[in-house]
């Protein structure tokens, strides 16, 4: 029996990966050439051609930024042909520009799609961010309690010590006392100089050894990396964090109404939603793209479904242009 396909048909799927490899090979250009911006203009501009070759309806309500200062990809901006089924899309052509121009790990190229008010239309504002794996009781951690009875709560459930957890925070002197506190306990902490997409969804592989994702990072990268939770499990909390009047105006304007909210994955994406992601650099969710003898060029990204749970590896081969 033919099933009736959703917004998101599965065509979608495979589509989104060329989308993310498009943006990906523009940006492993710049890979280590010290400029971010153009690092990030080459990823912004391949996403945006592949995007406008694919039959849909899209709009983009995670972006570059406000229509006045982003050129392209800019919130609300329509993409796609127009035709075809009514998506909401969220994306990073490129996560981790600084890692980009300093050839360091785990930038990506990322998105997110859902039906049309499915992705929480996130400002751009910091968020706190928490996230453990799958496998563990529903608010087992909280962003309402200290980082101190998190990792406690979280050790015990895994049948460890306190001081075998290893949680992953963004190196920034704004996490200071978070890392003061979890050197306290006497947990590892894998400390990042950039990418808390890569480093949220590392909490989902047993592999990366990282059991629980704290502190502060971008609202939009937060929205993006909860897309990737959904597909796969695991839990995530955010509450957006405002430095000023301007920032809560800007939430306002955006349909937050309760500024103090804590926002779990439900809360973030709604109903079907695909993640998507290729990788830059070399990172622990995904390898970087290769430039190898005679113009091949290797890529490897991941695309997962939130209504069927699948999540596919797709190693990319690339022989004429890129
Ligand atoms: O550098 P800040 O201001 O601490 O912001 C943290 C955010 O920046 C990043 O490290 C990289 O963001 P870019 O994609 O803009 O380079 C994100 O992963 C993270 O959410
Ligand atoms: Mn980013």
């Amino acid at each position: 029996m033919v099933k009736p396909s959703s917004a998101l048909d599965r065509v979608l799927v495979l589509e989104m990966v060329r989308v993310t490899e498009a943006a990906a090979i523009a940006a492993s250009r710049l890979t280590g050439r010290g400029d971010e911006k153009a690092a990030d203009a080459a990823a912004v501009e391949a996403m945006r051609e592949a995007f406008n070759e694919l039959e849909f309806d899209g709009t983009v309500v995670i972006g570059e930024g406000e229509r006045d200062e982003a050129p392209m990809l800019f919130i609300g901006e329509k993409v796609g042909r127009g035709t075809g089924p009514r998506i909401d899309i969220a994306l990073d052509p490129l996560e981790g520009t600084t890692i980009t121009a300093k050839s360091g790990p785990n930038a990506l190229a990322v998105l997110a799609i859902a039906e049309e008010g499915g992705l929480l239309n996130a400002p751009d504002v910091y968020m706190d961010k928490l996230a453990v794996g799958p496998g563990y009781a529903e608010d087992i951690v909280s962003l309402d309690r200290t980082p101190t009875e998190n990792v406690t709560a979280l050790a015990k459930a895994k049948g460890v010590r306190p001081d075998e957890i290893i949680v992953c925070v963004l190196d920034r002197p704004r996490h200071d006392r978070l890392i003061a506190e979890l050197r306290g306990v006497g947990c590892g902490i894998a400390l990042i100089p950039d990418g808390d997409v890569a480093g949220v969804i590392a909490v989902t592989d047993p592999d990366t050894t990282i059991d629980m994702y704290m502190g502060s990072g971008g609202a939009p990268e937060g929205v993006l990396a909860a897309a990737a939770l959904t597909c796969v499990g695991g839990q995530f909390q955010g509450r957006l964090l405002f430095r000023n009047d301007d920032e809560k105006a800007r939430a306002r304007k955006w349909g937050v109404t309760d500024l103090d909210r804590i926002y779990r994955l439900k809360d973030l994406v709604k109903g079907d939603a695909i993640f998507a992601a290729t990788g830059v650099t070399d990172g622990s969710l995904l390898a970087g793209v290769k430039r190898r003898a005679g113009g091949l060029m290797t890529t490897e990204s991941v695309v997962m479904r939130a209504s069927s749970g699948t999540v596919r590896w797709v190693k990319g081969e690339h022989r004429k242009g890129g």
